[in-house]
């Protein structure tokens, strides 16, 4: 029933604009209609959380490397002018599905309890607090991350899956900004050093090349003052139709 009648390409999945797009918060109240267009129903609507601004959570570094970025990201001043900066802030949310074109009905359909594994924590601090930033001009991603106590694996360290799933996000991200919906079809790290439980640091991610649906992405991991190198990594990644994902083939 809902298959074919639901527009989902590639091309429908787009990072909303957050600060004028509203969602369904599950949270608050029951489903309104299936055929409610988005945003009618006031009441059930909220906006949604950008889960990488900062928090109470966020250290020194975490806030410092922020800035730092934040700082040359540009954007919309009160005055409604655009200021200029090569650096842009990606929002995230606890279900991209939720945000994108018609996903709002969808992510009611697929699943709808399930959230994005790295934003469903809600104990600020205790899991991955991480914020990404791409430029345009020099196709660089990165990624700020301070890891909670709850991504222990070796004792007083960080998981090597916790951080492979770092790695994943940041670099999976960039791919999907250079070639639109992919899956990570290999990933290779090399843990060199390992990380605190508390500690910040700095995901440095770029495109190496692309070749037909396949692109090949590294990834350098460093402590917040770029000095310890933590991991380096290389993926490759293979454009996929969404439609894949929701038809199960
Ligand atoms: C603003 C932006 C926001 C974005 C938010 C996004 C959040 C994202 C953050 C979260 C990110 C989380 C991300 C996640 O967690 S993704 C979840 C983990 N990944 C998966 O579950 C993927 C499972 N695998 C598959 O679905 C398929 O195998 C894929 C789709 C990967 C390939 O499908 P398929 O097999 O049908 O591909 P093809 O036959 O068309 O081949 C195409 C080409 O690719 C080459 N090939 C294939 N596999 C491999 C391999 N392993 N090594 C080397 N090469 C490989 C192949 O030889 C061929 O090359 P060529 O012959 O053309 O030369």
């Amino acid at each position: 029933m809902t298959r074919s009648i639901l527009p989902l390409t590639g091309r429908s999945l787009r990072a909303p604009k957050s600060s004028c797009v509203f969602i369904y918060d599950d949270s608050k109240a029951p489903p309104p209609p299936f055929s409610a267009p988005q945003g009618l129903a006031s009441g059930f609507f909220s906006k949604p959380r950008d889960f990488s601004l900062p928090n109470s959570s966020w250290g020194p570094e975490m806030m410092r490397l922020y800035e730092q970025y934040n700082s040359q990201c540009g954007e919309e001043t009160e005055g409604g002018e655009n200021r200029e900066g090569p650096w842009k802030r990606l929002p995230s949310y606890n279900r991209f599905l939720k945000y994108a074109t018609g996903g709002v009905y969808l992510s009611r359909m697929i699943h709808k309890k399930a959230r994005l594994f790295t934003r469903n924590n809600r104990d600020q601090g205790a899991t991955f607090e991480y914020v990404l930033f791409f430029n345009s001009e020099e196709d660089k991603c990165v990624g700020v991350f301070q890891a909670g106590h709850l991504l222990e694996g070796p004792p007083g360290h960080v998981h090597g899956g916790a951080i492979a799933t770092m790695i994943d996000t940041v670099i999976g991200t960039h791919a999907t900004i250079a070639c639109g919906p992919v899956l990570t079809a290999n990933l290779n790290i090399n843990y060199r050093r390992p990380i605190p439980l508390g500690n910040t640091v700095l995901l440095e991610s770029s495109v190496d090349k692309k070749e037909g649906k396949k692109v090949f992405v590294t990834c350098k991991m460093t402590s917040s003052d770029g000095s310890k190198l933590h991991t380096d990594s290389t993926a490759l990644f293979v454009s996929i139709k969404v439609s894949q994902l929701l038809l199960g083939s």
